[in-house]
């Protein structure tokens, strides 16, 4: 799904990957590049050198949903309701279908009651739901999301996660620093110092993370 070519953007060089799953999860230490990559998927930024695609074109020709680290820096309208709306508007979708779909899509996240809600009276958990909603209400081909389950607690995270599930058509790419989370991902991309040192399989991943703090808790217990 993702191919990078002798890609090289601030901290990051990527000489060559080809990422084929639906779910690839971005893991690794702060600073690292996760976010720096993430941007360059979601056609946010141009590599200063080297090619990014997805699934053979440029990000920019891709359908993407997109959720930053830290959601109310990019919210753009004043409530709720428009900020879901506002991707459908912006690409002419009626009305009508557009009042269709931001309830569907709010009623799958379960955050109805927060449509007719000031978007600066969200607290930081719904403030995510809210951009994940309107990430995934405009029908994304690939939805890039930034640690947003660091906003969110265990009952609103396994609703997204649901959410993911009920639209199999769309693909993932998410940063993550919750290992459990990350291990149910079909593709781990292990990113250290501007480099993926890792990409694989979860056991193929963590097998090289064992003795860090990047090797998941639950798998720790059961003495994986
Ligand atoms: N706009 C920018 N201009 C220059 N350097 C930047 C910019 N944004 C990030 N960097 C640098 O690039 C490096 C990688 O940053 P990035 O945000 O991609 O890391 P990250 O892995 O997402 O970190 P975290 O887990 O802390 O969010 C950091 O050293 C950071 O200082």
């Amino acid at each position: 799904m993702i191919r990078c070519t002798g890609v090289r953007h601030r901290r990051l060089t990527i000489p060559s990957l080809a990422a084929n799953a639906r779910q690839i999860a971005v893991i690794g230490p702060n600073g690292a590049g996760k976010t720096t990559f993430l941007g360059l998927c979601a056609g946010m930024e141009e590599p200063n050198k080297g090619e990014v695609t997805l699934f053979g074109r440029k990000p920019s020709e891709v359908r993407i949903g997109w959720v930053g680290e830290f959601p109310d820096r990019t919210m753009l309208f004043s409530r709720v309701y428009d900020e879901i709306a506002s991707s459908l508007r912006f690409r002419h979708v009626s009305c009508r279908e557009s009042d269709t779909r931001v309830h569907e899509t709010a009623a799958l996240l379960g955050i109805e009651g927060l449509l007719p809600k000031a978007t600066d009276e969200l607290s930081g958990g719904e403030k995510a739901l809210v951009a994940f909603a309107a990430a995934l209400v405009h029908d994304p081909e690939v939805l890039i999301l930034d640690e947003v389950d660091s906003h969110l607690d265990e009952e609103a995270g396994r609703r997204v996660a649901d959410a993911i599930k009920s639209r199999p058509g769309v693909s993932v790419i998410a940063c993550t620093q919750n290992m459990d989370t990350a291990a149910e991902a079909d593709l781990l991309l292990y990113i250290e110092e501007g480099c993926i040192r890792h990409a694989g399989t979860a056991e193929e991943v963590f097998e090289h993370l064992k003795e860090t703090c990047f090797y998941p808790a639950v798998w720790r217990v059961r003495g994986c």
